[in-house]
């Protein structure tokens, strides 16, 4: 009894230490400058009384807290503190000194700091290095010792510490307050600095364990603004855990077990799942933090034998995290301890209601807004979660186009929003999702999208043409302009299969994307167009959202998008993380309606023509017809083909002899013709062979001259193919005769063509559109006329017949 008493004491007694640490940090003027400074967004509650999370920012306590406040993660906790660069320190000493002259010149009272007080600040300085050392020793010991437990890396640091990284380049981090392991990793990944979405997320869902709602423009690294928070908080905890293992004796992996889902992030498709998963394990490499995708296509029971690892964080597509969780998988029923709950391009969750399994997972949820009577009821009933996980759950909703009502915005600010309660059935909106989702009152919403949605460095371009000569125009795009990589988007998976044929049929190497492909081909084709720089992807909209790939420098709009919000995720796969790109959207008589409507949505009245080199069109459409002729042949043999293929395997199935009735003569003509058709193909090759081993020529083509300012892979390409020719060829061709000197194309890059072809190019679409509108107005009325004038001659008719018949 005395022993426990004495046992008592000493905590208390510890505790009134920490508190007193606390107080006197936050007074701590210095640190309150730094706080201050911090870039809140102005979404963000400044009101403590405001902030239900209040109690828990910054409590030490055991039981609900958990999450640190600012200055409890300073550098006094963990030894951390990137110094400054020495360019900021060189410029705060000018200013330094200047506001000494000033002051000096002014007359005021300036405090000198005479050699002595130099040399205890000196020795003061010391003292805390010092005292950060063993600080910093300590805690790194703690980990060791929990990680030990835990049966993880115990050599986490010195992994991280292997490589030299120039720490000032990486200053701007240190007012995130992250957790040294973190901040090792976003520096190893070579992130100079916090994007502003990660500047204004980090500090509400890790430090203030809020709910978020994020929107930002595309590549603007929103994956990492909640991915930072989670791997924040579960680095907290098994710091937390080792400090109290080595304060009260605690098991640690009774305080912070290890193995247990603390983190749910569901996204719309395969692809982004796996790429979500790839970029929080590149975070996570070095603290032993499990990340696992569950997504459709990959064997289930391989993904079941991923989870009996215990992955802490699970990335999924709603469909296949159903499948397993509705079959009742262990480790996805232990949701009372999850702790962050995430949806990654929330809009697309509510589209075209087919997201009927993110609703059931949804509804699987506890609810997280319990009250302490049944947080500590279900605590006890509870045997895997401890005190630090049984915190309430954070919900945080990411996209590029979040658009919220204003209703919205006001309920969660008043904090009226209720959960899973008189919810129409079907998931509808954002508000809905959030609502079902559990997001708790007065959560932070962050937008961060300008009033056009799109990323700042993408310049938009149009090509006005006929829906006819849209495959010349992106043959043209990508021969003349296919430097880097260019990612062209459908809407059907029809218009993707002609547009792939024709291309491949050009000599153009392409891949393809679409929902309908195995999901081993999806990440073959993925991979494949990753891998060739100047690489040509044709994909539907399964891969407008989300998917980062570095490097794609043109996104062609083939098919315009059914909506504005897709348009803003399909431009979005160029010009991400601060890189430039170019958008080129084909539009046909037919298109220009909907192309105002996206103008208007965009408040965009001129868009830019794109420049077209003309003289290049007689050659593009000449190779076109070739290849659309060869196109046809060839669809046609492999339809008979497959119908003949489809009618004998039926045949065999029921056993059934087939024999063909034709008579000899017939069958001589179908020979016969199969021959001219063969025959009538190997021209058609010939032809096009011949046409596309050359490059590219404009009408103005000169042997003579060099012109233009590089060259595109393909004539890169055909000009060492010509030039081999003429190497080998001793007694010399035409070309040999005449020397190697060619070409005529005078941009390279897309961007680079619409840079250079000034402002004067523009389009005004409310002109055109009005211009639309007028003619769609006309052929109506003409319509309306025409049926008027055939039911008025109907009834003469049928009055003149009745009269006929009555008399
Ligand atoms: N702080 C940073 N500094 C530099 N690059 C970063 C930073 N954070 C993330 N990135 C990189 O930026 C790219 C885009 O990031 P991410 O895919 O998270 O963007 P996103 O906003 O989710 O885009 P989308 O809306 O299209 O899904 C990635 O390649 C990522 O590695």
């Amino acid at each position: 009894m005395a022993e426990e008493e004495a046992t008592t004491a000493a905590f208390s007694e510890r505790r009134h230490r920490k508190s007193k640490r606390k107080f006197s940090k936050v007074r701590d003027s210095e640190q309150l400058d730094r706080l201050e400074s911090l870039p809140w967004n102005s979404s963000i509650p400044q009101d403590e009384h405001d902030d239900p999370f209040s109690m828990i920012v910054g409590s030490n306590e055991v039981e609900g807290g958990g999450f640190l406040s600012l200055e409890e993660i300073d550098e006094a906790e963990y030894g951390l503190d990137i110094p400054e660069p020495e360019y900021i320190q060189r410029n705060k000493k000018l200013k330094e000194d200047a506001d000494l002259n000033n002051k000096k010149s002014d007359g005021g009272d300036v405090k000198v700091e005479t050699g002595k007080d130099e040399g205890n600040k000196a020795n003061e300085n010391k003292k805390k290095k010092k005292k950060k050392t063993k600080k910093k020793k300590e805690v790194s010991e703690n980990l060791k010792v929990e990680h030990t437990d835990a049966g993880l890396d115990t050599n986490v640091k010195d992994d991280i510490g292997e490589e030299e990284i120039d720490e000032t380049e990486f200053y701007a981090w240190n007012e995130l307050r992250l957790h040294p392991l973190l901040l090792k990793a976003v520096c190893k990944l070579g992130f100079k600095e916090p994007t502003p979405i990660q500047k204004a997320c980090i500090p509400a869902a890790a430090h203030q364990g809020k709910d978020v709602i994020g929107a930002a423009e595309t590549g603007s690294g929103k994956t990492l603004a909640f991915g930072l928070p989670i791997l924040q908080r579960l680095l907290e905890e098994r710091d937390k855990a080792a400090n109290l293992f080595e304060e009260m004796g605690e098991e640690t992996e009774r305080i912070a077990p290890t193995g247990i889902l603390r983190a749910l992030i569901i996204a719309p498709t395969r692809e982004l799942a796996l790429q979500v998963t790839d970029h929080l394990k590149a975070v996570a490499k070095h603290i032993n933090v499990r990340v696992t995708p569950i997504v459709g296509g990959i064997l289930a029971e391989k993904q079941e034998r991923l989870l009996k690892a215990k992955p802490e964080i699970v990335v999924g597509t709603p469909g296949r995290l159903w499948e397993l969780m509705s079959s009742g998988e262990k480790h996805l029923a232990e949701l009372h301890s999850l702790s962050f709950f995430v949806l990654d391009e929330a809009d697309r969750m509510v589209q075209n209601g087919h997201f009927k399994e993110l609703q059931s997972i949804i509804d699987m949820l506890p609810m997280s807004n319990i009250s302490p009577e049944d947080n500590s009821q279900s605590a006890k009933n509870c045997v895997t979660v401890s005190s630090y996980q049984r915190k309430k759950r954070q919900t945080l909703v990411f996209s590029a186009t979040v658009a919220l009502s204003a209703d919205f915005r006001k309920k969660l600010k008043r904090g009226s929003i209720k959960q899973k309660q008189s919810l129409a059935d079907g998931l509808n909106s954002i508000e809905t999702l959030s609502e079902r989702a559990g997001m708790r009152p007065n959560a932070a919403i962050i937008d961060l999208t300008n009033p056009s949605i799109l990323a700042a460095k993408l310049e938009e371009s149009f090509i006005e043409c006929t829906e006819d000569n849209k495959d010349a125009y992106l043959y043209y795009i990508l021969t003349v302009h296919g430097q880097g990589r260019t990612i062209v988007f459908c809407t059907s998976i029809a218009a993707l299969r002609h547009i792939s044929s024709i291309l491949r049929i050009l000599g153009v190497n392409v891949w393809t994307l679409h929902a309908q492909m195995q999901q081993r081909a999806r990440l073959k084709a993925m991979d494949r167009f990753r891998e060739k720089e100047n690489g040509i992807l044709i994909a539907t909209d399964v891969a407008a959202r989300g998917l980062d790939i570095a490097g794609v420098k043109t996104v062609v709009h083939y098919q315009l998008p059914h909506s504005a919000e897709v348009y803003v995720h399909r431009s979005g796969r160029t010009a991400r993380a601060s890189a430039e790109g170019c958008s080129i959207a084909l539009i046909s008589p037919k298109d220009t309606a909907k192309f105002a409507s996206l103008c208007k949505s965009f408040s965009k009245e001129n868009f830019r023509r794109f420049p077209l080199e003309n003289s290049y069109m007689p050659e593009v459409l000449k190779r076109l017809s070739l290849a659309r002729q060869i196109d046809k042949i060839t669809q046609k043999s492999s339809q008979e083909k497959a119908e003949k293929t489809w009618f004998d395997r039926n045949a065999d199935s029921v056993e059934l002899v087939t024999e063909t009735y034709d008579s000899e003569e017939e069958q001589v003509n179908k020979h016969k013709q199969m021959k001219a058709t063969s025959g009538k193909l190997k021209n058609l090759q010939q032809e096009l062979n011949t046409l596309i081993s050359r490059p590219l020529q404009s009408k103005s083509f000169s042997h003579r001259y060099l012109a233009g300012a590089g060259v595109t892979p393909l004539l890169q390409q055909q000009l060492q193919q010509l030039a081999r020719q003429k190497v080998s060829d001793q007694k010399g061709t035409v070309l040999g005769k005449k020397g190697l000197v060619v070409i005529g194309q005078d941009c390279v890059e897309a961007l680079q063509a619409l840079r250079s072809s000034g402002e004067e190019v523009s389009m005004d679409v409310k002109d055109r559109a009005g211009k639309q509108r007028n003619a769609e107005n006309l052929r109506r009325k003409r319509k309306q006329e025409k049926t008027r004038n055939f039911f008025t001659r109907n009834i003469c008719f049928s009055s003149l017949l009745v009269c006929l018949f009555c008399c």
